[in-house]
């Protein structure tokens, strides 16, 4: 116990851990808190076995968990959120910086102060008769130089279960956080789950988040998309290295070489998927192996050698489950057999975990609301439905992914839901032309926020979410890292979601997404033909391995082929985005979709 917890003008039991820290900044503002939301019980989190054997036995009995079939499912839980509280809110998440314009246009922005004001009003004695849990974490592995650390002070035992899984949570976190003085303040209550009192606010200036009124992972598990993102990529920005919305894959070829691969996608696009992917039959007969690393978000740096290094911030997956089956992620159902926390599915008479697309020849019997399930009312399963789970439960998980100094990419990876348009893989010629690419990232939107699905919305690198500040700086800040000396990867894009005339898709995807892998990595190594377009280079007929798949013509003309026209079309919509930056849009970039429009028009 430490004095500034003892001096709280009312009184709240101190439980678990050391029941404090080493470190007085810590101790004060554990106690500001408390002295403001007023909580029954402060509980330090150690992350050990009996505290969250303790917390699960608290959650069962007020239904916060149901548990599933032990038999099917050991060590396994439900969760049911309210109704109205199944998705990140764009639309109520803010940037709070000083001046308007270093938020940018990309973001809802807040003054400081009154964003502290709005938020201290909710907060103000919103734990009474609540426990407030103390959670210190490490976002990465706890010895790299490459991790960073926060506290997250929640009224949440889901909270506090799940960041036991998708973060290094507890004792360890603790003392390197006394170690290195300094971590990311993170405050977050339920509230009273009302969607008109929501709001999830950032404050990069001070490494500060404040969340209230969800208990939706992105709104509220605040090491991810809040600390892991938004205050990361603020922190990334002024220290030379990249805080991404990326999976981290290793492909290792029948030779035994391994390349590392950074693959950005909008949320519920395929990032988990690729990120587990299962070789085909012929690639796995002659060797070929991926390894995850993560499946979500990535912070990457150049090492000493100019190469960029990764590490995955994260140490479990809070994937998306409808869709999940053995043919589609074989390793992802494989890692939530056991020990899972599942937050929206179904339920099967014999009481195990259902969502659509399981395949898995049962039926659900009751709904993500609790309800009789029935197909008239919608899905069993929320379609935002979730699994969270530990990495280490994967299969195909690599031990790389703890390595500290993280792993070197060779290739990162752009790209979108597009039904039209674009085609399954292209190249850019260089660093430059690759942030391009990124930039005029475009995708229709999915269940993974609120709001309208299938709508087309530019989301540059997949962090339109999830950047912590103006896109414009964003944008200069990855051409600064093309410099004397640096080992750039190449960059790709690729459309797993192209759709023919009859509305299905092309590609077949999953497995054979390796098919597209393969041909990157034989671009880095110089040994595949390409075609050159004003977009960017295509495979060349033959270069990408069809064997074993058939395409008709059409999807054929659609995957590998480029329609000038529509192009021309497009990139006068990506100038029209740029602009909407105004003069802070890097030149350089600017120029870029100049000279690509150039090449379209002649
Ligand atoms: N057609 C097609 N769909 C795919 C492919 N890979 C993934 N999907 C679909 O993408 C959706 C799920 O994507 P995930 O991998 O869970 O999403 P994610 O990018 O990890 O998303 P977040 O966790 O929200 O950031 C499901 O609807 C899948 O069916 C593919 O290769 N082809
Ligand atoms: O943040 C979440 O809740 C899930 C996720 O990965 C995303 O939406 O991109
Ligand atoms: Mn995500």
């Amino acid at each position: 116990m430490n004095a500034s917890t003892q001096d709280l003008s009312f009184s709240a039991t101190v439980e678990g851990g050391a029941g404090g820290s080493r470190l007085p900044a810590l101790n004060d503002w554990v106690a500001q808190v408390a002295a403001l939301t007023r909580p029954a019980a402060i509980h330090w989190c150690d992350g050990s076995d009996a505290e969250n054997e303790a917390l699960t036995a608290r959650m069962l009995a007020d239904g916060t968990l149901h548990k599933l079939n032990e038999e099917t499912h050991p060590g396994s839980y439900l969760h049911r959120s309210h109704p109205d509280d199944v998705a990140r809110v764009e639309h109520l998440t803010f940037v709070c910086t000083t001046h308007h314009e270093d938020a940018g246009p990309n973001n809802n922005w807040m003054a400081p102060e009154e964003g502290h004001a709005e938020m201290d009003a909710l907060f103000d004695g919103c734990m009474q008769g609540r426990t407030m849990y103390v959670i210190p974490y490490c976002m990465g592995p706890i010895d790299s130089p490459l991790s960073r650390c926060g506290v997250e002070i929640t009224d949440s035992p889901y909270v506090v279960a799940n960041m036991r899984i998708m973060t290094r949570m507890g004792a360890p976190a603790l003392a390197r956080i006394e170690r290195e003085g300094t971590f990311v303040k993170g405050l977050h209550s339920i509230g009273e789950l009302d969607p008109n009192r929501r709001f999830i606010m950032h404050f990069p200036e001070e490494l500060t988040i404040k969340s209230y009124g969800s208990g939706y992972g992105g709104n509220a598990l605040l090491g991810k998309k809040c600390h892991a993102l938004r205050i990361a990529s603020h922190q990334a920005k002024s220290e030379g290295w990249l805080a991404e919305h990326m999976l981290i894959l290793g492909i290792e070829n029948p030779q035994g070489e391994t390349h590392y691969v950074a693959a950005a996608f909008p949320s519920a696009c395929g990032k988990t998927n690729l990120a587990m992917l299962i070789p085909p039959e012929g690639y796995r007969n002659a060797g070929w192996k991926v390894w995850t690393i993560g499946d979500d978000i990535c912070w990457m740096r150049p090492g000493a050698d100019g190469r960029l290094y990764a590490i995955n911030p994260e140490a479990g997956f809070f994937g998306v489950a409808p869709g999940t089956s053995r043919n589609s992620n074989a390793n992802a159902l494989a890692s939530i057999q056991s020990s899972t926390i599942f937050t929206n599915v179904g339920v099967t008479a014999d009481n195990q975990p259902w969502w659509e697309g399981l395949e898995n020849g049962q039926t659900p019997v009751i709904d993500w609301r609790g309800n009789p399930y029935d197909p008239a009312k919608g899905p069993a399963a929320h379609p935002n439905s979730r699994f969270t789970v530990s990495a280490k439960q994967c299969p195909s998980y690599s031990p790389m992914a703890e390595d500290p100094q993280g792993v070197p990419i060779s290739a990162i990876v752009f790209g979108g839901r597009r039904a039209s348009l674009v085609p399954l893989v292209f190249e850019a010629r260089d660093w430059t032309h690759g942030v391009l690419v990124g930039a005029a990232m475009g995708s229709e939107t999915t269940a993974a926020a609120t709001g309208a699905v299938g709508v087309m919305r530019r989301d540059p690198m997949a962090m339109k979410p999830f950047c912590g500040y103006n896109f414009a700086d964003y944008f200069s800040h990855w051409l600064s890292f093309d410099k004397e000396g640096a080992q750039l990867p190449k960059v790709f894009h690729v459309n797993w979601f192209r759709k023919g005339d009859n509305g299905k898709f092309l590609w077949p995807g999953f497995g054979d997404n390796l098919r597209v892998l393969e041909w990157m990595i034989q671009r880095v190594k110089g040994e595949a033909d390409a075609v050159e377009t004003p977009i960017g280079a295509l495979p060349a007929e033959g270069a990408l391995n069809l064997d074993g798949i058939t395409l008709d013509e059409e999807a054929k003309a659609k995957l590998f082929g480029f329609d000038r026209a529509a192009w021309e079309a497009e990139f006068a919509s990506i100038g029209e985005y740029l602009d909407e930056y105004g003069p802070r849009m890097p030149q350089a970039l600017k120029d870029e979709q100049q000279r690509i429009a150039g090449l379209l028009a002649d």
